[in-house]
């Protein structure tokens, strides 16, 4: 078994973990076991579905930041094959996981459960782990697992000896006859789909493992069926969200970035550095804030040093839309991509940099202004490699706002209104789809 390394955090996490809540601070000691044996066969793909890249980064990766930001989980152990064993050593270092340890799999998810459970078992001659009170067993290809599910099914466990999250069915449940017609259907009403997480008190799911038949370690699908027939212990069924269907197929995958996306698309900062009501980055933001239902929409300043734009940082902000007003240079960008490198804040989520140029690109001549702005290829190459997806957007700003033309000032109010809202339309754009094919594009509005 390999311990891994500290920890990184990505949204959910608050800085210091957060303190147990009450409820699992009674549960003596938790661990979770994740199978992450399987060959993904039904996705269709070489690679196995919990190494499958999902925003560029590993599916396991995700199921384990959910599990490693509950503090009261404390040890986490992976079943993995041994030619993937290289590979999920390398995925922790990489996201910085914690408290996992791996073993072994074995050649069905029952087999590699076991193996997970002897690891924390102190019957084990190589085992480093302590026994828990309670274990989670839990999918590795369940990635969107919340703590309050957790919670409850592991303070079920503790109570009825074992606790699984469960869900409406879809479909309807058919029993077919050998002749492959219709034999019997069975009241969906009546019955749920066994969903994960699942809990246990460990010796209750140990014992039945070691007594399991080689029938059921070979073909059995049911944790909470083990703990029934060889412990007499009935689950106790807690209703689980949506959010907890396992990937197996690809279009499971497209799914699970649609909500990852739209998770880290739901707070964007606006960088600039005024506080002039009257500033127009302002009414790119009200405008944003407009467009962007649900969506946080906050302003932060680089300087002075940039002490608010650090705490939106630390919020896991993964949207930042730095506004220039008539300059083409990059030094504002480059201040924030600097922070942002800093927090190593990209390395769970692609982060999205918008650096907006408000230029009257109508009247100014555009070659040396034009020049600079090119720039931005470059410096997004550079950038991409750390995760964050650097694009420009050129928002027609007309000049006689800043001369104060007041004839021409009604006349152009509408060109601006119109610049902006296709602006905001742009940065949303961006934002939700964090297309990495756009990075160091010059858009304009
Ligand atoms: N011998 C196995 C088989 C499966 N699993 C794990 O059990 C979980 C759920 O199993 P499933 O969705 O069936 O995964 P696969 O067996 O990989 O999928 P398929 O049946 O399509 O091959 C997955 O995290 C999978 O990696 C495991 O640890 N050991
Ligand atoms: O059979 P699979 O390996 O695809 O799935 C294993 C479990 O996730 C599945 O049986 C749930 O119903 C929970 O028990």
């Amino acid at each position: 078994m390999e311990p891994g390394p500290a920890a990184a955090r990505g949204p959910g996490w608050r800085g210091a973990a957060a303190p147990a809540p009450a409820a699992a601070a009674a549960v003596a000691a938790v661990a979770a076991v994740l199978p992450a044996g399987g060959s993904g066969e039904r996705m269709g793909v070489p690679t196995p579905k919990q190494f499958c890249p999902v925003l560029e980064r590993p599916l396991i990766s995700y199921t384990l930041q959910a599990l490693e930001s509950i503090c009261w989980i404390k040890d986490i152990v992976v079943a993995v094959t041994g030619e993937n064993m290289e590979a999920m050593k390398g995925i922790i270092q990489k996201y910085q996981h914690q408290r996992i340890s791996l073993v072994t799999a074995g050649v069905t998810r029952h087999r590699s459960i076991f193996n997970g459970l002897k690891a924390l078992a102190e019957d084990q001659p190589d085992s480093k782990l302590s026994k828990p009170e309670v274990v989670i067993i839990h999918d590795a290809v369940r990635p969107f697992v919340e703590e309050d599910v957790l919670l409850k099914v592991v303070t079920a466990a503790k109570e009825h000896g074992a606790a699984g999250a469960i869900r409406p069915l879809v479909s309807t449940v058919i029993s077919p006859s050998a002749d492959g017609c219709l034999d019997h259907s069975l009241d969906r009403a009546r019955h749920r789909a066994s969903e994960m997480p699942q809990a246990f008190l460990f010796d209750v799911i140990y014992e039945a493992y070691q007594q399991c038949s080689d029938y059921d370690l070979e073909f059995g699908t049911e944790c909470l069926q083990l703990a029934l027939k060889y412990g007499h212990v009935h689950a106790k069924l807690v209703e689980g969200s949506p959010d907890l269907w396992k990937v197996t197929y690809k279009r499971d995958l497209y799914a699970a970035e649609s909500i990852i996306k739209e998770r880290i698309s739901q707070h964007i900062c606006i960088v600039m550095d005024t506080k002039d009501e009257n500033h127009v980055g302002h009414h790119l933001e009200e405008i944003l804030k407009n467009e962007l239902n649900h969506v946080k929409v906050t302003s932060g300043a680089l300087c002075p040093a940039g002490r608010d734009l650090e705490q939106i940082i630390l919020e896991q902000c993964y949207s930042y839309v730095c506004v220039n007003v008539m300059s083409s240079d990059f030094e504002k960008t480059r201040r924030l991509l600097n922070m942002l490198e800093e927090s190593n804040l990209s390395i769970l989520y692609p982060i999205v940099v918008i650096s907006v140029y408000f230029l009257d690109y109508k009247s100014v001549p555009f070659d040396q202004k034009m020049e600079n702005l090119m720039q931005i290829k470059e410096y997004a190459k550079e950038v991409k490699k750390r995760n964050i997806l650097l694009c420009g957007l050129l928002i027609y700003y007309p000049q006689v706002f800043c001369s104060g033309k007041t004839m021409q000032l009604l006349m152009e109010e509408q060109n601006l209104q119109a610049s902006l809202r296709q602006g905001a339309t742009i940065i949303a754009t961006l934002i939700k789809e964090r297309n990495s094919g756009l990075v160091g594009q010059l858009l304009v509005a």
